[in-house]
């Protein structure tokens, strides 16, 4: 569709000879929330380095705000902000350092107060990065994505490790975000949160996305073969389940 930030189509990626993503598509508008959802090994996080421009695909197509991320990687990152599962930092970098430090790449960045704030850093901005929790860690990783005021960012299992206050606290922040025009790829291995988040959802299977709609579509097209299918879990499991027995 003409008015996608993100465009992929009939991706495919080999990496150390073995193929990865064999015919991975979707997109996502303009203040739109996609989650890419599937099982540990799928190829989601692959997915996600394509869109960063870090792994060039073996064939298909990546759009994001119409650039190839692979062939114009500091263009893109330009418009883009990247939450990503292997985010390290020096130890010794304090939290407040390491956003105001991301924060001078950018023209126009979000104030690093207001930001430590909204991500439930405030009293641990002196912290350093080696001493913060793993949740905190998170925290600072999610800030990190954000601080650029990105038109678009791409979330690998943003809140994984947060606390029930830590989680509700990020999914405020993207909600008030995407109502500015945001544009989110959300990474998740919760349902619920995909159901209550996400506009749309893509699954992924072995390197291929087999099913994608909205969070009722979903469940409506898996209570079509199960009616005791109640929600996205539900759904997401059942769909799952007839795609290992059926792969295509
Ligand atoms: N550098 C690499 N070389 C070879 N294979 C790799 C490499 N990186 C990842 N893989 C393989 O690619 C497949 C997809 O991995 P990926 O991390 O994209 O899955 P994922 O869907 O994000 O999984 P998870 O939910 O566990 O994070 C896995 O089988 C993984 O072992």
């Amino acid at each position: 569709m003409s008015t996608a930030v993100i465009d992929v189509q009939n991706l495919a990626v080999r990496l150390a000879g073995k193929p990865v993503l064999r015919d991975v598509s979707f997109t996502v508008g303009k203040g739109e929330i996609l989650g890419l959802l599937g099982p540990n090994g799928a190829g989601k996080s692959t997915t996600a380095e394509c869109l960063t421009g870090a792994l060039r695909p073996e064939s298909g197509r990546v759009r994001v705000s119409g650039l190839d991320p692979h062939r114009h990687p500091a263009e893109t990152r330009k418009t883009v902000g990247y939450q990503l599962q292997s985010a390290q930092l020096p130890p010794a970098l304090r939290v407040r350092e390491a956003i105001e430090l991301f924060a001078s790449f950018y023209p126009a960045p979000q104030d690093v107060p207001v930001l430590l704030d909204a991500v439930g850093l405030g009293s641990a901005w002196a912290t350093p990065y080696g001493r913060l929790s793993g949740g905190q860690q998170q925290r600072l990783s999610i800030a990190l994505a954000l601080v650029g005021n990105p038109r678009i960012v791409v979330l690998d299992e943003l809140t994984t490790g947060l606390d029930p206050e830590g989680r509700r606290d990020i999914l405020h922040l993207i909600r008030r975000m995407r109502e500015e025009g945001l544009s989110v790829v959300l990474i998740t291995h919760f349902m619920d949160e995909a159901q209550r988040l996400c506009d749309r959802v893509a699954v992924i299977y072995n390197g291929r996305t087999f099913a994608a709609g909205t969070p009722q579509e979903l469940v409506a097209a898996a209570r079509r073969q199960d009616p005791a299918v109640q929600d996205l879990a539900d759904a997401y499991l059942g769909l799952l389940e007839t795609q290992r027995r059926n792969p295509s």
